[in-house]
């Protein structure tokens, strides 16, 4: 039988990933704000012995105003023709969920309806009445809840069986719905969904005197109405969307203050909530610090001890042997004692953040700052998921409404530490010369990334939005979802990077045998040594740097000899050579998801604009420190 296709849709943060997530087994990002998914996810699932194809989409409000997200689900839509629609809806924001589902029913494919987060509505006092929301809409209604497993049969076998009864639809004001019935007469074989794009002057195929008509008609609504047909159609599937809700949600009396609401206003009050942001920050700064310096000093130096020096030992005949399995060995110890216990702690952090629904809280409180930037205070989601990667909190910009709004959000996230930085500035900094000295390279960063918003803010130009985004409800973050999330990331560390370190870190051994290294180095020297004061071999690892930030620390340790980077740097060039690292050129992937957010032209830009200001920056510090102690 041929596999059943069915494209999830809904409002954001109502659970599509979690759902597509458990019916396939396929782990996408779930978070607790809205725009994690940015891109399609495609999965299948089997039940009773027949496929499903799943798709997981973007959450959109509505199919109306034609925002990036609404113009993929209609493009999807339009491409690859599902067969059913499933739409996710929230149980506790129940009529604003029924504004997108009544217009997903005018489409005209078979819809089932998830009613989801159902245990949280009945925590509010909510009761929704599934079967009566069924027989209103005509179509299944099927209440989930994922996180136990139960109702996910159910939606299977109504995705199966979607009925074919009639599905509601939203009658508009008489003298819409009397153009819409014209314009089916005047082309057989033109379905409503198709009369009221054209009405609305959208894309749609018929010939030019039905749209020509269709023109005239709008033009005649709006002058009767004295408002914009667009305004017209949404006021009346917002009644329809609030009688059907009235219908069928029940209230209780509300409890008490619960504990989560008292949490939610200590974090949102202006005063208190940015104090908690700044603590929630460094907090999270120092525990990986601690934890992450304590495990990279045991597993650098059990390395060194246990394996390294027996190893060279044994090869002292040897020379290409000796220097090959050499920087090979410091390379995986480079890794495992630096990356991984550093970029695990960053992770399990970030993942508990993003799925307690504190970042939306963050960009509201951040918002009048933002503000000033001439941005969204939602534009504070990517940058703060700018410190776990640079690439995914690109990525994210997507859900930002304008492409100012994309360029200057993703040219301050370049300016953000992501763990792989973090990873220099703590390894480097904050194990050999102090945690404040770290610190400082943070709040460097941080006035750094001000800077860079506010010039772009009053430079680019572009169309500027008011936006509103809808804060989603603080959870308990699920141990699965940060668990999966977290190996998702550390996979792509385990599977991609550990490879690249390995062989690169052998690579570098046959160059130092060959000389190469030598020649490289001396060609940099000039801004190695000259204008940051580094030794020159420094210039390999700012070069293999670029392949992944974290490289520029592992290959410095082969190159050095060393992980013990005390032995051989001064705490001077070890800050330089941390600031230079952090500012300078975002990685090979953040360059390529640059290139593909923004294009090829900002990439450049933004690209040669770090590089710049990296220069800058690092060789004032390495010049100006010097003189300064030297006054002092
Ligand atoms: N309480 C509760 N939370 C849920 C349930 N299903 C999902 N969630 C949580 O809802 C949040 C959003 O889940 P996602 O699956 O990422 O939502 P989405 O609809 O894919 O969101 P976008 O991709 O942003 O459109 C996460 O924190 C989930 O853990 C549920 O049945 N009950
Ligand atoms: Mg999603």
């Amino acid at each position: 039988m041929k596999p059943i296709r069915v494209a999830i849709i809904g409002n954001p943060t109502v659970g599509k990933s979690t759902l597509f997530s458990s019916l396939t087994g396929i782990g996408v990002m779930i978070s607790n704000y809205p725009g994690t998914t940015v891109e399609v996810a495609r999965g299948s699932a089997t039940h009773d012995g027949v496929t499903l194809e799943l798709f997981d989409l973007p959450g959109v409000y509505s199919l109306d105003t034609m925002c990036a997200e609404e113009r993929m689900v209609l493009d999807f839509l339009a491409r690859e023709r599902p067969d059913v629609i499933l739409n996710v809806v929230d149980a506790t924001r129940l009529e604003r969920n029924l504004y997108l589902t009544l217009e997903v029913l005018e489409l005209g494919l078979p819809v089932v309806v998830a009613l989801n987060m159902v245990e949280e509505a009945h925590a509010l006092g909510m009761e929704v009445d599934a079967e009566r929301l069924s027989q209103l809409l005509g179509v299944p209604v099927v209440p989930i809840y994922i996180h136990r497993g139960s109702g996910l049969d159910e939606l299977a076998h109504a995705l199966f069986h979607p009925g074919k009864g009639r599905q509601f639809l939203v009658r508009y004001d008489r003298h819409v719905e009397a153009f819409i019935r014209q314009l089916m007469g005047m082309r057989p074989g033109l379905s409503r969904y198709e009369a009221t794009r054209l009405l609305l002057g959208m894309a749609c195929e018929a010939p030019e005197d039905v749209k020509s008509a269709a023109r005239l008609m709008r033009e005649e609504i709006e002058r009767t109405h004295n408002e914009p047909l667009e305004e017209i159609l949404a006021s009346n599937r917002y009644g329809a969307a609030g009688l059907i809700a009235k219908g069928v949600v029940s209230h209780r009396p509300a409890s008490a203050v619960t504990l989560r609401e008292r949490i939610d206003d200590l974090l949102m009050n202006p005063a208190s909530g940015i104090i908690l942001l700044a603590l929630i920050i460094l907090g999270m700064l120092l525990i990986v610090f601690f934890v992450g310096g304590f495990l990279e000093e045991a597993i650098v130096g059990a390395f060194d001890v246990l394996i390294i020096s027996p190893a060279t030992g044994a090869l002292s005949g040897y020379p290409l042997a000796q220097v090959v399995v050499r920087y090979t060995l410091i390379g995986i110890q480079a890794g495992l004692g630096i990356v991984v216990p550093y970029i695990m702690a960053f992770y399990v952090l970030m993942s508990l953040l993003e799925n307690s629904g504190y970042l939306t809280r963050a960009a509201f409180l951040l918002d009048d700052v933002m503000h000033r930037f001439r941005l969204h205070g939602r534009a504070m989601i990517p940058l703060i998921l700018g410190f776990g990667c640079s690439v995914p909190a690109i990525m994210s910009t997507k859900a930002l409404q304008t492409r100012r709004e994309r360029i200057i959000a993703s040219a301050m996230v370049c300016m953000v530490p992501c763990s792989a930085r973090s990873i220099v500035i703590m390894g480097l900094v904050a194990t050999f010369v102090s945690v404040w000295a770290a610190l400082s390279i943070y709040l460097l960063m941080l006035a750094i990334t001000i800077m860079v918003g506010y010039v772009l803010g009053r430079v680019v130009k572009g169309e500027e939005m008011g936006f509103i985004m809808e804060m989603v409800p603080l959870r308990v973050p699920r141990l699965k979802d940060v668990v999966d999330k977290t190996w998702m990331q550390m996979k792509e560390f385990v599977y991609v990077a550990f490879p690249l370190l390995i062989a690169g870190s052998a690579f570098l051994g046959v160059l130092q045998y060959a000389g190469v290294l030598d020649v490289v180095n001396a060609l940099l020297a000039p801004v190695t040594v000259g204008l940051l004061g580094l030794p020159p071999y420094a210039a390999t690892a700012l070069i293999f740097g670029i392949l992944r930030k974290e490289m520029a620390l592992e290959t410095l340790a082969v190159l050095a000899g060393t992980a013990q980077f005390s032995l051989v740097f001064t705490p001077l060039q070890m800050y330089v050579f941390a600031v230079f690292t952090t500012i300078y050129l975002p990685c090979i992937a953040t360059a390529t998801m640059l290139n593909r957010v923004l294009g090829f032209k900002d990439m450049v830009i933004i690209t040669g604009l770090t590089f710049a200001l990296a220069l800058v920056i690092s060789s004032l510090i390495a010049h100006l420190v010097p003189l300064l102690a030297s006054l002092i």
